[in-house]
């Protein structure tokens, strides 16, 4: 086992424009982390480069106590799994994971053990004679990360691993990785643009974006807490509602924001200090909060001025709604709001039609702030 850390690394193609701007990283022993980001972000070049197959620009890779810069990816004690599998089509299942072990100068016996050891904790055991074109793509894929567990490599490197399978595979799969890596507790970087497979593998995340890191923390503080609007709007499904609105009044833990269409939502934010600096009247800021805190109301009625009022109540329009089964969710647009808020609501909860007026509770503990730049105002709550 090995940690991993990347000091101010940077890469070039060309004499273009860098494709990773100085990245800092520490992956401690035996973490499974994972790298995402949307297409293009640079997360594979990182990991390339991690293992070798991509030159360094610039800074330092340290696997281990060593730099690793100019080791031979060989000698880097890496092994990685491909989202193509790359099996030798004429091998069997023994014969791909026994190869590098008989390259390396094993002995029939060692390799023999190794093999076996690994068929077994990958469930491969009664599919050794078989060759890949025999085998399922999960199985396949399980053939490929078998290749890699009998080498006993310091570090894994997944590139994409699961994203040739269907859907019910990949949970599938997801499983397994999660429980390879209790049982082998092997320092494992995990790369794929799906934040449902992020939030469920990482026990850290690093989130990229055109080749810099937006974020690095556990799934829920990065749930929980993002750092700026990119992060929050990147994890979660359906996405983070944007609601662009400008300052009425800032106290120390919370600001009153005015919407475009008139209304006035508090949000509790600290109103100043923090990376997002001091809400200020009259600043633009975009309120940001998720589906599931959104609660449906029905349109306001005469009898309402009985009850004790409730803020934080916005009129909306239901748009559409998706029936999920066990939930829906209903997209509703409010005055002056160019995107339409989404509201997960149980399929026990009040529903709305397409068309129906309605009120949308946003609760102030559940609000969060960003400035014109993206950056979050810290939370009061
Ligand atoms: N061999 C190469 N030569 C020149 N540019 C490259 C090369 N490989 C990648 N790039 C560029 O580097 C950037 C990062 O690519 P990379 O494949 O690392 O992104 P990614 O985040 O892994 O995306 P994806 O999820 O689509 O694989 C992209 O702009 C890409 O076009």
């Amino acid at each position: 086992m090995s940690s991993v850390s990347l000091k101010g690394v940077v890469k070039h193609y060309d004499a273009k424009q860098p494709v990773i701007h100085g990245v800092d990283l520490d992956i401690a022993d035996g973490e499974f982390v994972v790298f995402v980001g949307p297409s293009g972000c640079g997360k594979s070049t990182l990991l390339r480069m991690i293992a070798g197959l991509e030159s360094i620009s610039g800074g330092e890779l340290r696997i281990g106590e060593r730099v690793a810069n100019e080791v031979a990816p060989a000698e880097r004690g890496i092994a990685m799994v491909f989202q193509s599998y790359a099996l030798y089509p004429h091998m069997t299942v023994y014969e791909n994971m026994a190869f590098a072990l008989k390259l390396a100068g094993h002995k029939p016996a060692e390799v023999q053990q190794m093999v076996e050891r690994a068929a077994a904790i990958l469930q491969l055991t009664p599919l050794l004679k078989r060759k890949p074109k025999e085998l399922s793509g999960g199985q396949r894929q399980r053939v490929a990360i078998g290749r890699a567990i009998v080498r006993k490599p310091q570090v894994f490197l997944f590139d994409e691993p699961l994203s040739n399978l269907d859907a019910s595979l990949r949970v599938q799969m997801r499983v397994e990785i999660s429980r390879l890596h209790q049982e082998l507790k092997t320092t494992m970087i995990y790369v794929t643009h799906d934040q449902v497979e992020a939030m469920t593998l990482g026990q850290r995340i690093v989130v990229f974006n055109g080749g810099r890191i937006e974020q690095v923390g556990t799934p829920l503080e990065l749930y929980n807490s993002p750092a700026n609007l990119f992060v929050a709007g990147f994890l979660g499904s359906p996405k983070m509602n944007f609601i662009p609105g400008e300052v009425l009044a800032a106290a120390p833990h919370y600001v009153a924001v005015q919407l475009a269409g008139g209304a006035i939502v508090e949000v509790a934010a600290q109103g100043c200090g923090g990376a997002a600096g001091d809400a200020q009247r009259g600043d633009a800021v975009t309120i940001g909060i998720r589906a599931e805190h959104v609660a449906l109301r029905r349109a306001a009625v005469l009898e309402d001025q009985l009850l004790p009022p409730e803020d934080n109540l916005v009129d909306a329009a239901v748009g559409h709604v998706e029936n999920l089964g066990d939930l829906s969710i209903v997209y509703a647009a409010l005055p002056g709001v160019a995107d339409m808020a989404a509201v997960k609501q149980p399929a026990d909860g009040m529903q709305a039609a397409p068309g129906a007026a309605v009120r949308l509770h946003l609760p102030a503990a559940r609000c969060m702030l960003f400035n014109t730049e993206g950056l979050a105002y810290p939370r009061a709550v």
